[in-house]
């Protein structure tokens, strides 16, 4: 048997040459796996562009690919330029076991961290999506100098990014000055809640809104960048007639019609001259434009408008009715206020009232009064009929698809109970629909996605997945445009604890990259975990290599437990391996390393059986010995001496036969062992046909 043994030493791979630089190894679990986060080096993060503009030129990519091609193949070097060993005598099992320790060894040293990966450089060019800012001109830069202490949104010659968080804060701001000046003015136009005693406070309320009002108008909006046939303009004159030709520039200036002025004549309490104030309300709108697309659930900031505009329109309704009862005269008949309790608590509660059309409402007695139910009634009517259904809509809208996902599973549920599919069958379809939705919110993710234009939808793809892609390391080691060009091919699937993700001898049709969850490589008998497979991790693309003879699953991969998963057709790894060979590269120099390290523990294995059954065979020779010489107690000494000597020596023979396996009676099965063990190390350590193992 070691003969054969000797015999493949021609092709044996020696491990010991693989050593270029020392490396500590790397726990076994890792081994095996696919790029494991903990078997990769700390990574950086995909990181988006600031501009539209490619960073990187074709040939400076090349360039690296070239590069990373060479450090893969040094250091995968799978042929040994020394001569190998000689296996001398029996000691051969030792030494072959040596030699799979050598490997493994190796293998692990091979796999041993690398330093990280310069990822930001080669994945700033990947998402290509068009950020607001435009970079600031020289000449800008130039007058900014003396003002570097203030911060760029202070700065007079910056321009302002109407996306920017701070512009947001700014509005927040301008609407809150603009909603004080909406409520207040009504209220203290009609109540009598301005006072001369407090008359200096509101107006140092009103001046600080005002200068508000004017800081929006003469230093803020006037910088706002805008998109020009889309391209951001930031120059200041530009931006400034950009503000002036707009409608907004009119009301503003408008809205800061300095009526206050009239106070010296009329007085302070005529609070009625700030009206012009409340034609700010474009602001008003664009915050909450800003906020929705800001917010990560926009439908809050809707509901909150239109609150916003129900409550307001009661407060008009309340202002309106304490003005007519006090034209009329508090508590002078049964429908006006009758000056008990807190008058604005009152009149809200009456508008409140026949806004809502709830009735019971103190019956009007004059024209006046008619009419103003009349209109407060109308009003509730239509507008806050409107109102009430426009949240109807929003919330409609914001759970649509929790609604749907509902509608999906008792469908489902539905269908298989008809069908009386087993219970546990449907329990299995009701937690995958469960965990499906709390992982993605949504099963129509193509549908929203293939109603955007192709890139775009490639960097939403990629901004969606970018936590588990930027851990792949095929996606580190190749060029940034194979990601580019995978991410959309990429498919969402989920499995369940325990579920078969590939089963051992199927022809394999998709590869998979785990998303979130782990997957288990079972041995061949489904006893033993060969790896535990983390996010990141790649697998189930050896069958697709097309390598000879490996067109099928080399093992059973399960989840262990919910497992998020992105599939990867082998019609779409075909097509992007033909243009990335640099891929196509590494996936085979590790489907090799997997091959020979699954064919080494297998060849592994079978020696320690041999080994067993060996041991358990000379045990049983000893005893049908012992058992004949017992039988034979009755004959003469000579005779029994001479016996003695001749089964000692066929003893001997016999153990002789059974340690070299050679000859013998049993020795048929035994050499078979032993040829198709020998083929199995053959396989372990000739390096496959497919693999380039030098290029340039
Ligand atoms: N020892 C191993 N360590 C890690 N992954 C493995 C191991 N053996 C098999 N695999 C993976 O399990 C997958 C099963 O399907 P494939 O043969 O297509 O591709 C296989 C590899 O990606």
């Amino acid at each position: 048997m070691f003969g054969s043994l000797k015999f493949l030493r021609r092709h044996t791979v020696h491990p010991s040459s693989l050593k270029q630089v020392e490396k500590p190894p790397i726990p076994k679990e890792t081994c095996g796996s696919w790029c494991t986060p903990d078997a990769t080096p700390a990574h950086n993060t995909l990181t988006q562009t600031n501009s539209n503009i490619e960073t990187k030129t074709e040939f400076q990519e090349d360039a690296q690919n070239k590069e990373s091609i060479v450090s893969q193949l040094q250091k995968v070097r799978l042929f040994s330029p020394s001569p190998p060993p000689e296996y001398k005598s029996d000691n051969d099992i030792t030494e072959a076991d040596t030699e799979l320790k050598e490997f493994k060894q190796s293998k692990s040293e091979d796999n041993s961290p690398e330093p990280p990966p310069v990822l930001e450089d080669k994945l700033d060019a990947i998402i290509e999506t068009p950020q607001s800012p435009v970079p600031v001109s020289p000449s800008r830069k130039q007058k900014c100098k003396g003002l570097a202490q203030l911060s760029s949104f202070c700065d007079p010659f910056m321009p302002i990014d109407p996306q920017g968080r701070r512009y947001i804060s700014w509005l927040l701001l301008v609407t809150f000055c603009y909603s004080y000046n909406a409520w207040c003015v009504a209220l203290r136009a009609t109540f009598p809640y301005q006072t001369p005693e407090n008359t200096p406070y509101w107006m140092v309320a009103d001046y600080l809104c005002d200068i508000v009002y004017i800081l929006d108008a003469a230093f803020v909006k006037p910088r706002l960048m805008f998109l020009n046939e889309g391209f951001w303009v930031d120059d200041p004159s530009e931006t400034r007639k950009n503000y002036r030709r707009k409608s907004q520039y009119k009301f503003d200036m408008i809205s800061l019609l300095p009526l206050d002025l009239l106070y010296i004549y009329f007085g302070t309490q005529k609070v009625i001259l700030r009206l012009p104030r409340l034609l700010k309300l474009q602001t008003f709108w664009e915050f909450h434009q800003a906020m929705d697309r800001v917010l990560a659930s926009p439908y809050v900031v809707r509901i909150g408008k239109t609150l916003f505009y129900i409550f307001y329109l009661i407060h008009l309704n309340a202002c309106a009715y304490y003005a007519m009862s006090d034209y009329i005269g508090l508590g002078k008949n049964g429908w006006v206020y009758d000056n008990q309790g807190s008058a604005y608590i009152r009149c809200f509660y009456f508008a409140t009232k026949t806004a809502t059309s709830i009735g019971k409402n103190p019956k009007p007695e004059n024209t006046i009064e008619y009419l103003f139910m009349t209109a407060a009634w109308l009003m509730g009517v239509f507008v806050f009929a409107l109102l009430i259904g426009q949240i109807r809509d929003i919330i409609a809208t914001a759970t649509r698809a929790r609604t749907e996902y509902r509608q999906t599973l008792d469908g489902s549920s539905r269908y298989l109970r008809r069908l009386n599919m087993p219970v546990p069958l449907q329990r299995r379809v009701a937690s995958w629909f469960n965990y499906t939705w709390s992982r993605q919110r949504c099963f129509d993710e193509p549908r929203i996605l293939n109603s955007l234009p192709f890139n775009m939808k490639r960097d939403v793809a990629l901004e969606v997945h970018m936590t588990t892609l930027s851990k792949v390391q095929l996606f580190r080691d190749c060029s940034a445009s194979l990601l580019r060009d995978l991410v959309l091919q990429l498919r969402p699937v989920c499995f369940l604890p325990g579920d078969v993700v590939v089963r051992r001898g199927d022809v394999g049709h998709q590869m998979y990259i785990i998303s979130s969850g782990e997957c288990c490589v079972m041995s061949q008998d489904e006893k033993e975990v060969l790896a535990t497979l983390q996010e990141g991790s790649v697998f189930g693309e050896i069958s697709l290599l097309g390598i000879e003879g490996l067109r099928r699953r080399t093992a059973t991969v399960r989840s262990r437990g919910y497992a998020s998963l992105f599939a990867l057709s082998r019609n779409d790894l075909e097509a992007a391996l033909k243009h990335h060979k640099q891929a196509a590269q590494v996936l085979r120099i590790r489907a090799d390393q997997i091959i020979r390290e699954n064919a080494a523990r297998q060849a592994k294995q079978r020696l320690i059986r041999l080994e067993a059954k060996k041991s358990v065979s000379i045990h049983e020779d000893e005893n049908t010995v012992k058992r004949r010489m017992s039988n034979t107690s009755s004959a003469s000494n000579l005779t029994l001496e001479g016996r003695r000597q001749r089964s000692a020596s066929a003893m001997s023979r016999r153990r002789l036969s059974a340690v070299s396996e050679s000859g013998g009676q049993e020795g048929k099965t035994k050499k078979d062992e032993a040829a198709t063990l020998a083929v199995t190390c053959d396989r372990a350590r000739t390096p496959l046909p497919t693999i380039v193992l030098s290029g340039d």
